[in-house]
């Protein structure tokens, strides 16, 4: 291999470790879109690949778009890339394994072959977690076209806007950065570690992603009174937290019956005012529903909005909001079929599967053609600390996402 491109490599790998200690709260990874910890990630990769002379851009949302300009420069661009924040406490390759992989690849390819045919993209999302916010893949969403994203607010009663301004103006203000949209992409490569168990059972190294299932949040709401903990009797209590235990429990079971495959989260939970000796008069927990069929997400949903209706009882009001809703999206089968080519070339077997994570790829998949990549997770953990995939795997994908977006771009 030309010694440039064993440079490009560690010099890519030094830029991950530090991203990686930007964000380490010795529990996991927190870049929550706009907070210090995402502005600092975003602003070193905008500082690497300015020194680096690629062009770069960022949006009024915080996307960062990093160009190797191509001879023909009226040809859209050949995109890759995945999002820069991450889950509270989560692990260290979820989303930034996307983006820098994608530069590696890049870097690799222009040492290499020079300069491409068609602009190659990596694009790094501001958001696409919904961690923080109560929206989901706002930046991807924002490129595409497809949302205004406004006037939410995250749990500290911050809004958006407000937050978005400060950080957005800080990354536009970096030296060599242009405040832009660019126009969309002719393709978007996606390379994400799996976050599930099923090519690490296999033993397999390479997964492609033929479609990405529907998914489903809420916000239930349950309103009892609150009240002195040692002097009203049990009998008259107006329990909050008795009430959403019991309908938690409840849904998690209505939730086997539509199809083994349904998956049911309740992951956040907030009981007011939360002390010991005041009974819970107030609590809100959200639901989070997957399945690669949307009707079997109707039909669960027709189920939860019974269940909670009845959970109400003297005293005790319920409500449930729907904030996300998103469809199954099938991905682009030719673009599968030229990977699953390169990958069977590059000696790999790859496995064609269902993401049961939702990804940018399926917003930008309504805009451009779209596939994924996906390398094994160790013992399928994800969005926490230990979410870990070994070296070589991580060297695979990044592998195949080069010789795609050589093809693509310089043939
Ligand atoms: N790749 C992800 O972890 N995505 C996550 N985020 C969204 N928005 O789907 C998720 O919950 O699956
Ligand atoms: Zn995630
Ligand atoms: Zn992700």
């Amino acid at each position: 291999m030309p010694a440039k491109q064993a440079v490009t490599r560690t010099e890519v790998a030094d830029l991950f470790r530090r991203i990686i200690r930007l964000s380490d709260d010795t529990i996991g990874q927190n870049r929550l879109v706009y907070t210090p910890n995402w502005v600092a990630a975003q602003q070193a990769l905008i500082k690497f690949a300015v020194d680096q002379k690629l062009t770069v851009s960022v949006d009024d949302y915080g996307t960062v778009y990093v160009d190797l300009p191509g001879q023909t420069t009226a040809s859209p661009a050949i995109a890759t890339g995945s999002h820069m924040d991450t889950v509270v406490h989560g692990g260290k390759y979820d989303g930034l394994y996307g983006v820098l992989g994608g530069l590696s690849a890049l870097l690799q390819l222009r040492d290499k072959y020079g300069q491409p045919r068609q602009t190659l993209r990596v694009i790094s999302f501001s958001e696409e977690e919904g961690s923080r916010f109560p929206v989901t893949f706002s930046g991807s969403k924002h490129y595409a076209g497809i949302i205004d994203v406004t006037g939410i607010t995250d749990n500290a009663g911050i809004s958006i806007d407000s937050a978005r301004a400060t950080a957005v103006s800080q990354l536009q203000r970096e030296p060599g950065v242009s405040r832009s949209l660019p126009d969309l992409p002719q393709s978007f490569t996606e390379l994400h570690i799996e976050q599930g168990p099923r090519l690490s059972n296999q033993g397999k190294t390479i997964g492609l992603v033929k479609a990405i299932v529907g998914q489903r949040r809420f916000s239930v709401t349950i309103i009892g009174a609150a009240n002195h903990a040692g002097t009203t009797p049990m009998n008259v209590r107006k329990d909050a937290l008795q009430t959403a235990v019991q309908l938690i429990s409840r849904l998690n079971q209505l939730a086997t019956a539509p199809d083994p495959l349904l998956t049911f989260t309740v992951g956040h939970l907030e009981v007011s005012p939360n002390t010991s000796n005041v009974i819970p008069g107030q609590v809100i927990f959200s639901v989070d529903c997957r399945h690669a069929e949307d009707r079997i997400l109707d039909t669960f949903e027709i189920q939860l909005r019974n269940a909670v209706n009845q959970a109400t009882a003297p005293g005790i009001t319920t409500a449930i909001s729907r904030w996300v809703s998103d469809k199954p999206v099938p991905l682009a089968a030719p673009l599968l079929a030229a990977n699953r080519v390169l990958a069977t070339r590059l000696g790999y077997d790859p496995v064609v599967m269902v993401s049961g994570a939702g990804h940018d790829s399926e917003i930008m998949s309504r805009v451009t053609p779209t596939t994924m990549i996906f390398v094994p997770s160790v013992a399928g953990i994800s969005h926490a600390p230990k979410e870990l995939t070994a070296p070589a795997d991580l060297t695979a994908g990044i592998a195949l996402l080069t010789a795609s977006l050589h093809q693509q771009a310089y043939s």
